[in-house]
């Protein structure tokens, strides 16, 4: 089975036709940013920091890297580091630029995401997510192997982009001090007290076989408000590059629509038998929604004369494996059209050759954060008129396009002009720990861009010293508060895992973790309903949902194994898809869930942890689930309803729940999900007087 670690996405490049390059070259002369090559170089050369604003399709990504490096930003060896949101924009881009150097990935240019290095001591252009190059900062506070950093699509305010912008300005601080050798060495210090614990006596010296130059910093966005970001850098300059590379035609809905799915599956018909070839991108807020509206365009294709079957679905979100999620860029075959389903991960930097149709609903599944009670949940949200710019910024990249926005002009206008960036809507326990592993304290002292709620700081730092991530005195806690620290995980699941560790069922837990990781293990088409609940009886545990999903882990490997000692590899994973589509159980889920097994497993064992099973012991399974997932822990109501324990908020039970029907009394949960109502999903059952004993930081009685 491909592994996300084994750099699925190195293709040698094919020995290019001349043809080929000459009409790469072309294309690449004849984008807006060509024009003003020169005035960039010289505006980078200037100013340490710079802001680029740019339409969509203009060409920012993908050249102004490449005229970085032949304009010599890279002499002494150093490194240009593009940052992006996405692991999928990370790793497409820079194929494409590899391409256009004619090089092969991973030399001269290459990625790095989560889990996947395609890099080599050569690698001069780099792309990679933004929260990889925070943990980068992680090993080398001073980044000094950058000589600049680009941070693209940075009108997406993630979290990890906001806590970069604060690090790199205090970088460069920094690096220009060393590079004037303004200050002695110990002297040298970040506004926002980065390297006091540094060690950085080495920054004086050269590095990497090179004398460590200032940070060249670039903001970049075709969408962004480029005040907000010139006033944080101390008045940086920001350049506007003009012209767009072709027509995007906008279309809306005269009446706003009540079921925005039908909308976009009566819109892919419409364009699928009236217009002319080009193929299509729909934004859809999930797995679920995606795949269901997957399972809907075929179902409506069956009904179809056969000539006007040519429709290809292929659907892309962040679970879905990294090898499939690069299918998309595959053209279709001659005389089929594709229809992209995708979230909101394929909104910005990726260019999909052949895309000329965009469907946007105008919805979103946006993280949400209510810090009064601690509780952070999925919620679809309207989208941003910047997000909204991006989504129409997919068509129009290889020839004139057109988008339709599946909502009336006039609700538009009513859109925010820009998403709340995520640091205001999310809960900040992992950030804090990637801080306080850093060296920085003083969280609400830090220079963010803008400033996170205070009350969303108290309540994470409340719940990192209810986890035992620190201490009193709001220091990382050794060893338990380093440990979670380094796993890239939520700190809840770094919780489960170290105590699982101390518990003897490490092996449960690493597949627990693995599972939960991923969206809908289990589907249920509507017609089949009956069938698909039936087959997950197999599977099912009294217990709850996280002991069902245990089994069907189990089952699945145990199914590929006996299958693996008479069959070909090949033949037993064809095999184990047949099981899953018997079992009603999601094939690219389950395998998601199978890779991030293996790599968590990777990270555990480099800290020393050894796995062990607690058998069929699974009541102390149970109490280590009560132990780690506590924050999260819920009380039956008279009226059916759940109490959380922690916050008092009243939720109810998702019907996809192995305890939808039984309602125990007392349970922990790991996701709370709003629609029109709150609903907990993956829960298991624990006794209530666990609590004390276990988590008595939480619920220990007062004297
Ligand atoms: N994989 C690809 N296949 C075909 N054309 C591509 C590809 N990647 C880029 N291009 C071409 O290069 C152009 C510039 O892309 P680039 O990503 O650099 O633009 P951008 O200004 O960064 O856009 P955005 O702000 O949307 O990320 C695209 O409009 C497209 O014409």
């Amino acid at each position: 089975m491909p592994s996300m670690a084994s750099n699925n996405y190195h293709s040698q490049p094919k020995p290019d036709s001349f043809a080929r390059r000459q009409k790469l070259e072309q294309q690449r002369k004849s984008l807006p940013i060509a024009s003003v090559e020169k005035r960039l170089l010289e505006e980078v050369r200037k100013n340490d920091t710079l802001i680029i604003v740019g339409e969509t399709g203009s060409g920012k990504t993908t050249q102004l890297p490449q005229y970085l490096l032949n304009g010599g930003f890279c002499r002494d060896g150093g490194v240009i580091g593009i940052t992006q949101p996405r692991r999928v924009a990370a790793v497409s881009v820079a194929k494409r630029v590899a391409e256009e150097c004619g090089v092969p990935l991973g030399q001269k240019v290459g990625y790095a995401i989560r889990f996947d290095d395609a890099t080599s001591s050569s690698t001069r252009i780099k792309y990679l997510t933004d929260g990889l190059l925070l943990r980068e900062s992680l090993l080398d506070p001073s980044l000094s192997k950058y000589s600049v950093i680009i941070v693209d699509e940075a009108h997406e305010r993630t979290i990890h982009t906001d806590v970069l912008l604060g690090l790199l300005k205090s970088v460069q601080k920094i690096r220009s001090q060393v590079a004037n050798k303004l200050m002695s060495n110990d002297s040298i210090k970040g506004k926002n007290g980065l390297l006091l614990k540094a060690g950085h006596g080495d920054l004086l010296k050269p590095c990497h076989g090179r004398k460590l130059p200032p940070l060249k910093l670039i903001i970049m966005s075709a969408s962004l408000d480029a005040r907000v970001f010139s006033e944080y850098f101390s008045g940086a300059k920001a350049v506007h590059v003009q012209g767009r590379q072709y027509p995007v035609d906008i279309l809306y809905t005269l009446q706003p629509e009540t079921d925005y799915v039908d909308a976009a599956l009566i819109t892919i018909f419409q364009i699928h038998l009236e217009e002319s070839p080009g193929d299509i991108l729909v934004f859809l807020t999930g797995q679920e929604e995606i795949e269901s509206v997957e399972r809907l365009v075929h179902e409506r294709l069956r009904q179809l004369p056969e000539a006007n079957q040519k429709l290809l679905t292929f659907p892309i979100f962040s679970s879905l494996p990294s090898e499939k999620q690069l299918k998309v860029f595959m053209p279709a075959p001659a005389g089929f059209r594709k229809v992209i389903l995708a979230t909101n991960i394929a909104e910005t930097s990726v260019t999909i050759s052949g895309i000329k149709y965009v469907i946007d609903p105008g919805v979103v599944k946006a993280r949400t954060y209510d810090a009064d009670t601690g509780i952070e949940s999925l919620d679809i949200v309207k989208t941003s008129k910047a997000q909204a710019l991006q989504r129409s910024g997919r068509a129009g990249r290889e020839g004139p396009g057109k988008c339709y926005r599946l909502y009336p002009e006039s609700e538009f206008e009513k859109f925010e002009n820009s998403t709340t960036p995520e640091i205001k809507r999310c809960d900040l326990s992992n950030v804090i720990l990637q801080l306080k592993a850093l060296g920085i304290d003083d969280i609400a002292g830090f220079d963010f861009i803008e400033k996170p709620n205070r009350i969303a700081i108290v309540r994470s730092l409340e719940s990192l010293f209810l986890l035992g991530a620190l201490t009193e005195e709001s220091k990382l806690a050794d060893p338990v508060g380093h440990q979670m620290a380094r796993l890239p995980l939520e700190p809840m699941y770094s919780k489960a895992l170290i105590l699982a560790n101390q518990f003897n069922c490490l092996e449960e837990m690493l597949i627990i973790v693995a599972m939960l990781s991923v969206e809908s293990i289990f589907y249920a088409p509507r017609d089949k309903l009956e069938e698909s609940r039936t087959a997950l009886k197999c599977f099912s545990s009294p217990e709850g949902d996280h002991l069902t999903l245990l089994n069907v882990y189990r089952a699945s490997t145990e199914f590929l194994e006996k299958n693996k000692l008479t069959n070909s590899k090949e033949k037993a994973e064809k095999n184990l898809r047949k099981w899953c589509k018997e079992n009603f159980v999601n094939s690219r889920s389950l395998r998601h869930a199978q890779d991030i097994h293996r790599q968590i497993k990777k990270s555990i064992e480099q800290m020393g942890f050894r796995i062990t099973s607690c058998g069929d012991d699974m009541l102390l399974f149970r109490r280590c689930l009560a132990a780690s997932f506590f924050l999260n822990a819920a009380l039956k109501q008279p009226d059916g309803l759940y109490r959380i324990l922690s916050s008092g908020l009243m939720v109810q039970i998702h019907p996809s729940s192995i305890l939808f029907r039984s309602k125990p009394e007392c349970i922990i949960f790991d996701k709370l999900v709003r629609t029109n109502n709150s609903y907990i999903r993956n829960l298991c059952r624990i006794d209530y007087l666990w609590l004390p004993e276990l988590a008595p930081q939480c619920y220990g009685f007062q004297e």
